[in-house]
């Protein structure tokens, strides 16, 4: 049934790996995947830091059966086991969607304290993006861009959730919504919420 095979390529930001990996979707797949998610109710709340005063849209999935009942949950663990050292430490915490459009606001921000080893995993969920939209995560080191990622339909972009990073927001020539899917694993330290 697959019919693609998965490239990786490795950036370093701050002494820490960030994984881009493509062509793991047929084109089909990505179809799929991006009409299931604009066919979802969303809300307004989704904020990059607590000063933000201009949260974008976003759709919240239970974690525990996003990861087991939709294909891209199931592959996206599938992938990120394969990359991690000591994968059985992680748990996902949070799946949900951001949805920005032109005239968006995004800070950077860092998933977690800079001292934790949680890892997010996003996956750039539009069927058509060019190049001259814009809307590159961006990964930053002392305040400093370091590299920046393009949201290619169906790619992954897994990182350390310590490093600062920023969904940038698309050019006024983009007409579409810039959607990413983020998945965020955690390690217990035996207290219920990792950030505890
Ligand atoms: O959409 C992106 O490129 C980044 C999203 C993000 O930073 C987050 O959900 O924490
Ligand atoms: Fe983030």
């Amino acid at each position: 049934m697959k019919t693609t095979t998965a490239t990786i390529r490795t950036e370093t930001v701050a002494g820490k790996n960030i994984y881009i990996i493509d062509d793991v979707f047929t084109p089909d797949e990505i179809d799929a995947f991006y009409d299931f998610v604009v066919s979802l109710p969303v809300r307004r709340a989704e904020k990059d830091t607590s000063y933000d005063e201009f949260p974008i849209y976003t759709t919240e999935f239970d974690p525990a059966k996003f990861e087991t009942d939709s294909f891209i949950g199931q592959k996206a663990r599938e992938i990120f086991f394969d990359l991690i050292n000591e994968p059985e430490t992680y748990t996902l915490w949070r799946s949900y969607t951001n949805l920005s459009n032109y005239g968006d606001v995004a800070y950077p921000h860092r998933d977690c304290a800079i001292d934790r080893n949680d890892m997010t995993v996003l996956y750039y969920v539009n069927k058509d993006w060019h190049y001259k939209y814009g809307g590159e995560t961006i990964f930053y080191d002392e305040k400093d861009s370091r590299v920046s990622v393009l949201p290619k339909p169906g790619r992954f972009v897994i990182f350390p959730g310590s490093i600062e990073h920023k969904g940038s927001v698309s050019s006024r020539i983009c007409k579409e919504t810039r959607i990413t899917l983020a998945l965020k694993y955690v390690v217990f330290n035996g207290s219920t919420s990792p950030y505890a």
